[in-house]
């Protein structure tokens, strides 16, 4: 039977290709975002497990998505200089169909967990986030159109509705809005990446939105997408929430606002990633705003 490792691997095992393979700083912000999705719910507080249980099942499916991204992509990753140090790239792990097993049996292994211990809604949005990261944007859409990362956002959106409703089935006004901010949110977070790899994806055949449509619309594009996420980041406070999540979306949407604006000036590689930066600081200040305050409010 083949190793998965290379041949000259003399190492042991590849720790590091495997935490590269599985994306998992991204996995972290992904659970983030399903905690705050169960903080602003208005469930019952989960068991210790049950709360295990949705932290993990988060955690491993978005893993199980991102492997299956590198898997997909292991013959054009190294088109593009981000992309080209890969493990399947480099050799460092041997592509091959016993990925796709563990992979499937990953997601399997979340999905049933939640199902399981918390119950069939948030299984499905769990398996929905995965889906629509893996499929819906890496297999459907990424190579065929520039709105593949518009209907890709649902990923981010299904996992503020898997932690929702891991309390409760029942969605409420706060969590559904905080669902349309993930989902306003991803276009400007990656167009802004995309500005600078612009050439990378151009290189590659990637229809991102700078290489179609050249990087001034494009930041034009990111400039009033963001004025529309951060309008809808006030939306929470029509419905409960207050002073505390105020501050958070306030002064995390000013920033990006501001990076976005600044990017519509200049549109080199150090603007586009200073936007890029600002779209995690304006996400994680939204969450965590999110759940103090409802922390507070409860
Ligand atoms: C389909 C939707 C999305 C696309 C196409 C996308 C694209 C990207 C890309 C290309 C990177 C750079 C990754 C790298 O260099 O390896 C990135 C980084 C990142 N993304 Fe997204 N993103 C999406 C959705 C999200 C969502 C929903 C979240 C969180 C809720 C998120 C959080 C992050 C974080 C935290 C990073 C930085 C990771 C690091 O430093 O390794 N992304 N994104
Ligand atoms: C609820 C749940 C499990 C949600 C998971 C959703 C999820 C993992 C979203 C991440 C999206 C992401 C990292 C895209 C990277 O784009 P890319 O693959 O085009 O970037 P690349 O060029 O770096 O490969």
């Amino acid at each position: 039977m083949h190793s998965t490792l290379p041949p000259n691997s003399t190492s042991g095992f590849p720790f590091r290709a495997i935490l590269g393979l599985f994306k998992l700083r991204i996995g972290v912000v992904i659970t983030f975002t399903a905690l705050a999705g169960l903080a602003v719910g208005a469930g019952p507080s989960l068991s210790p497990l049950q709360l295990l249980v949705l932290t993990l099942s988060v955690l491993v499916s978005s893993a199980s998505a991102g492997a299956f991204n590198q898997y997909y992509e292991h013959d054009s990753d190294h088109l593009m200089a981000r992309t080209s140090k890969r493990p399947f790239v480099t050799g460092e792990l041997r592509h091959g169909p016993i990925w796709l097993l563990l992979i499937a049996a990953l997601m399997v292994l979340s999905v049933g967990a939640a199902w399981i211990a918390l119950n069939a809604w948030s299984a499905l949005f769990v398996f929905l986030g995965a889906f629509f990261y893996a499929i819906v944007y890496t297999v459907w859409l990424k190579r065929r159109t520039w709105l593949n990362i518009v209907f890709g956002g649902l990923a981010g959106s299904w996992a503020v509705l898997a932690g929702a409703t891991a309390a409760d089935p029942q969605l409420g006004a706060v969590p559904l809005a905080l669902a349309l901010v993930l989902f306003l949110w991803t276009p400007p977070h990656f167009w802004s990446l995309a500005i600078a790899f612009r050439d990378d994806y151009a290189a590659a055949g990637v229809p991102m939105l700078p290489v179609v449509v050249g990087e001034q619309r494009a930041a034009k594009t990111i400039f009033f997408s963001t004025l529309a996420l951060v309008a809808a980041s006030f939306i929470p406070l029509a419905f409960g929430l207050g002073a505390i999540y105020f501050v958070g979306a306030a002064s995390g949407g000013f920033l990006f606002i501001h990076k976005a604006w600044l990017l519509t000036r200049d549109t080199h590689r150090k603007s586009a990633m200073a936007c890029f930066h600002a779209s995690l600081i304006q996400l994680t200040l939204v969450l965590l705003a999110a759940i103090v305050d409802s922390q507070f409010a409860s």
